[in-house]
């Protein structure tokens, strides 16, 4: 594909290009693609898809360092039930769930809303959970070296439960630790606390 001039100009030409991959899609699977209903579904599909994997144009590490305070406190913070939309990788269907996510400063603090915001950088790519955890756990780790820090994912999806093995109800948990969450009784505290109702 020839190089793009900006970020605008590429946006526009990928949609066209995945809308019309849509079309044929569509088509394939035996629709009529110039029924009313569907005349802009090519449209639609390919400017969600690009939604939801927009997280390749995104850095994470640039979107912390934007809100990075120097802060004393150096006890847990924690950030749970963050909702999680992703796609999964082998089938291109959602899997989705919340991640829990805690560090331990080391002279910096960040913004709060820069966690959720990360989250959402590597989610909305195609990814495993597994790899997804370790992405956020990673991104955390080196540009905020804080003294630990964990995250747990736990996610329902779709290509369990509408097709395939088809169970409805299991969720799949994925954690990953560094720093002082190895130590068993942070790692511990950590988990009370996110499994617990304080409200
Ligand atoms: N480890 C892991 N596996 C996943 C994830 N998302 C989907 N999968 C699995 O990826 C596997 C792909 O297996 P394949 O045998 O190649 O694909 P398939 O024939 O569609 O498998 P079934 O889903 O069992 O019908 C399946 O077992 C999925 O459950 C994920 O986030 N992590
Ligand atoms: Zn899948």
């Amino acid at each position: 594909m020839a190089p793009y001039k900006n970020l605008e100009e590429y946006n526009i030409e990928v949609t066209n290009e995945v809308k019309e991959r849509f079309s044929k899609i569509i088509d394939e699977i035996g629709e009529d693609v110039e029924r009313e209903g569907l005349e802009k579904t090519p449209e639609r599909a390919a400017k969600a898809m690009l939604f939801l994997t927009q997280g390749y144009q995104q850095d994470a590490a640039e979107i912390l360092k934007g809100a990075m305070f120097k802060e004393d406190y150096d006890d847990m913070v924690i950030i749970k039930d963050i909702e999680v939309y992703s796609l999964c990788e082998h089938h291109m269907l959602p899997f989705f769930g919340k991640a829990h996510i805690a560090y331990i400063p080391n002279g910096h603090i960040v913004g709060l809303s820069k966690i959720p915001r990360i989250v959402d950088v590597f989610a909305r790519r195609l990814q495993v959970q597994e790899r997804l955890t370790h992405n956020i756990l990673e991104c955390l780790n080196d540009t905020l070296r804080p003294k630990g820090v964990a995250v747990v994912i736990e996610a329902s999806h779709m290509c369990m439960m509408m097709r395939g093995v088809q169970k409805q109800n299991s969720v799949t948990t994925t954690s990953g630790f560094r720093g002082q969450f190895e130590k068993i009784e942070t790692r511990n505290e950590f988990l009370k606390l996110i499994s617990s109702d304080l409200s």
